[in-house]
């Protein structure tokens, strides 16, 4: 396969020389070619969202996996995990599958978690480092959050490698979202410019599914799951009382994929708004009207709101921002509460509102089986690419491949719902509601 438009390649600390220990699992005579080499690329098949006008049809990611040679020696290197931003389900099961890969299959003994995110590498904030080893990550899929915390706030980049220069680390493993993508380029800017050889890679993760050239992301799974039980809770409750109303707010800062895929997973919702469709509340279009349609006619409603939705609603206030920079939303599960609440009130139609808010229980469980699994591909396929010597990259899972994406390539943008796209058609198929509210 030739031609490769888009840029694909991965940058390396150097040549790879060390027979991988991998090797064993060759069979006599097999050819090197089952170790993963240009001719298995990944032809990148653009399946979601509007991505063509940015990836040519015949471009190609490196399909993850064990390389024949690998950079670093197993018996000197040491190796760094780290979890920021917000939690996810399936980030222990990370932690763990890197942890058993480097142990058990590279025989790398010194590994260490570093605690809080960045926070963890600033010696300020003095939290402790953790060994980790497979008596220390026993067990720990089965609980959620992470074992090594999280947290949010910039912290400065030179401090960061001087920790990686102090402990001597050989590769870092950088868990989190967009954020941790920026920090990880960072990162390896400044490892270049020190000359070091510190390889590091990322592993997505949200359960806002949004990463780009990422089509899913671990946690996300477990998440629609989770979702779907405040869904029937509140398909339960509004079934109960005379026009009840079960209103359920969903994670989703800026794109819609949680709260859709768990309303077409548990098809009991009449409403789903999403950040990337706006809305407007009043008019004989508007979102209240139909509500108030909806429950004259079927005496109950279900309505799914995504976080980032309906943020032109809010009176413009000054922007806020959380330590990372991220921009603090308006609360539109709350404010839609109140504006139901006064709307049917007016109308002098009596409902009965339950307000279901399950964003942080949901982030913060263990993951479901089918997520477990996939944080084990993308725990090992991290711990093969670093080992490989590759660096500045991102495990993602591509077009049914788990591949290496460049993280130049997949920062500084986000993949959103196509509301011309499969499923939110498919969400107006299912809700019937046919419009997007707007006068
Ligand atoms: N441009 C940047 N340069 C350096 N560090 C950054 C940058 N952007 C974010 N970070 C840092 O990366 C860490 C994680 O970022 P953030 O809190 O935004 O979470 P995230 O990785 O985006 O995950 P989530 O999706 O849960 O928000 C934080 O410590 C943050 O300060
Ligand atoms: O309350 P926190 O920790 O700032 O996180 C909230 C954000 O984190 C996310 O779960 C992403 O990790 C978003 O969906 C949400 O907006």
């Amino acid at each position: 396969m030739k031609n490769f438009d888009f840029c694909t390649d991965i940058p390396t600390l150097g040549e790879a020389k060390i027979i991988s220990p991998l090797k064993k699992h060759t069979k006599p005579g097999e050819p090197e070619k089952r170790f993963i080499s240009d001719d298995a690329r990944v032809i990148v098949d653009v399946q979601i969202n509007r991505l063509q006008s940015d990836l040519k049809k015949n471009s190609s990611f490196d399909q993850a996996g064990p390389r024949e040679k690998i950079y670093f020696d197993p018996s000197k290197l040491k190796c760094a995990i780290v979890t920021c931003g917000g939690l996810c389900p399936g980030l222990n099961d990370i932690i763990r599958s890197i942890v058993l890969e480097l142990y058990h299959i590279y025989n790398v003994k010194t590994i260490y978690g570093i605690k809080h995110g960045l926070q963890g590498f600033i010696p300020d904030f003095q939290h402790d480092v953790m060994n980790l080893n497979p008596d220390s990550v026993s067990g720990i899929q089965n609980t959620g959050g992470s074992i090594l915390g999280s947290s949010r706030g910039t912290q400065d980049i030179g401090m960061i490698v001087d920790c990686l220069e102090r402990m001597t680390i050989g590769i870092l493993f950088m868990v989190g979202g967009d954020g941790t993508l920026m920090a990880s380029k960072r990162i390896v800017e400044e490892i270049e410019k020190r000359n070091l050889k510190i390889s590091v890679i990322g592993i997505p993760k949200t359960i806002d599914n949004d990463i780009y050239l990422v089509s899913r992301s671990f946690g996300f799974d477990t998440a629609v799951d989770v979702a779907t039980l405040a869904i029937k809770g509140a398909h339960n409750e509004a079934i109960a009382y005379p026009n009840g109303i079960g209103l359920v707010k969903l994670m989703g800062r800026h794109s819609g994929f949680l709260a859709a895929t768990a309303a077409l997973a548990q098809q009991d919702a009449n409403f789903v708004l999403i950040p990337e469709v706006d809305i407007s509340l009043d008019g004989k279009n508007g979102f209240l009207q139909a509500l108030e349609n909806r429950i004259l006619h079927r005496k109950h409603a279900v309505v799914i709101v995504a976080e980032g939705a309906g943020q032109k609603l809010f009176d413009k206030q000054q922007k806020k921002f959380d330590p990372s920079g991220n921009i603090v939303l308006q609360d539109i599960g709350l404010f839609l509460k109140e504006k139901i609440s006064q709307w049917f009130k007016a109308k002098n139609i009596p409902i009965s509102l339950k307000y279901i808010d399950p964003s942080y229980i949901i982030r913060s469980l263990p993951a479901n089986a089918n997520d477990s699994v996939f944080c084990g591909f993308l725990g090992r396929d991290a711990v093969h690419a670093g080992m490989a010597g590759k660096t500045k990259l991102l495990i993602s899972f591509w077009n049914n491949h788990y591949v290496h994406v460049p993280m130049d390539a997949a920062s500084g943008k986000r993949k959103n719902l196509d509301p011309q796209g499969k499923l939110w058609q498919s969400i107006l198929e299912a809700t019937g509601q046919d419009t997007f509210f707007t006068d």
